[in-house]
């Protein structure tokens, strides 16, 4: 029997990063409630059988009473801002001053909550906020109920994959219509409401907020085995986490300017709120002869959009 519970508990969780992470689900959610409620019904009969991989456990039990501090292997950088043209230019003079000719990843910037999963031989162990950037906060158990987060991957990778925790636009209209049926305070906006559901003491209110998140770095390149933040990307996708797909490579400025100015134009279709564009120097050695300042990456830059008017 613990060989059927075994084969649920892997096929369930498959259907999660079907559904979560493709956005491709090959199951009504029908046949995943049935099958769920299957090994419930299984796991309780054979409790030894309901390991903490278990797409049964992602919403644990207890309530905290707050969240415990944890100091980050290696710190969660900011980006420096870049507000026009002219300072993407600057930018990529002093890129190409220091490390010769480089091609640029873009990438839409999320606005969410940084968060920082650690994974120990492929199992998501903790998850934490970015906090201070050295000291963050120990948040797993409201991690760990975001779907498109994988509780086991397939290799037995250890390192930290960082990304932003995030509430669809339609989750965010949804939540702030109930909480207005019932007269409660709205959420000003998802970045808010993602916050505000990661602070949850209760794993089950983080649970039904609909959250999700997107991956966009490690802190040890070696377990990828990449030499790009273009390979990187897409090892992470191999390995089973959710990465965002509207990434580019640009050979030069005018081609992220170029992005940039499409992103402007289009960001109001994305089912997310983005602020803005990262753009990356693609080459990890060139990223590794750049360094860091004292805060942040010198071969990274954030273009943060033009803040909206309010139309009141
Ligand atoms: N793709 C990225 O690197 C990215 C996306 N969205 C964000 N909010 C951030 C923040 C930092 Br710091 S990097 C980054």
């Amino acid at each position: 029997m613990e060989e059927k519970i075994k084969e649920l508990q892997d096929r369930l969780n498959r259907y999660n990063y079907e559904y979560h992470v493709l956005d491709t689900p090959s199951v009504p959610d029908s046949e995943y409630d049935r099958l769920l409620h299957e090994l419930i019904a299984l796991e309780e009969q054979y409790p030894a059988s309901k390991t903490d991989t278990s797409p049964t456990v992602r919403v644990g039990g207890e309530v905290m009473s707050r969240f415990e501090k944890v100091a980050h292997d290696t710190p969660m950088l900011s980006l420096s801002n870049a507000f026009n043209a002219e300072e993407l230019r600057a930018f990529d003079k002093r890129v190409r001053d220091m490390v010769g000719e480089v091609d640029y990843m873009c990438e839409l910037k999320i606005d969410g909550l940084a968060v920082s999963l650690k994974y120990e031989a492929g199992r998501f162990v903790q998850g934490t906020t970015r906090g201070d950037g050295t000291v963050g906060e120990n948040i797993t158990s409201n991690l760990r109920t975001i779907k498109a987060i994988p509780l086991e991957i397939k290799n037995p990778l250890s390192f930290e994959v960082r990304g932003e925790a995030y509430m669809p636009k339609a989750s965010f209209e949804k939540l702030n219509a109930e909480k207005e049926g019932k007269g409660e305070g709205l959420f000003q906006n998802p970045r808010n409401a993602a916050a505000g559901s990661l602070r949850q003491l209760d794993p089950k209110l983080a649970a039904r907020r609909n959250l999700s998140v997107f991956l966009y770095s490690v802190n040890d390149l070696t377990e990828l085995e990449a030499v790009s933040q273009s390979e990187a990307m897409d090892r992470l996708d191999q390995e089973g986490f959710k990465t965002n797909h509207e990434r580019r490579l640009a050979d030069d400025i005018e081609a992220v300017l170029e992005y940039i100015e499409y992103w402007t134009n289009h960001r109001n279709g994305l089912d997310y709120d983005i602020d803005g564009i990262v753009v990356k120097v693609n080459e990890i050695s060139k990223q590794e002869q750049m360094g860091f300042t004292a805060k942040s990456p010198r071969w990274a830059i954030a273009y943060k959009f033009p803040a909206e008017e309010v139309v009141t």
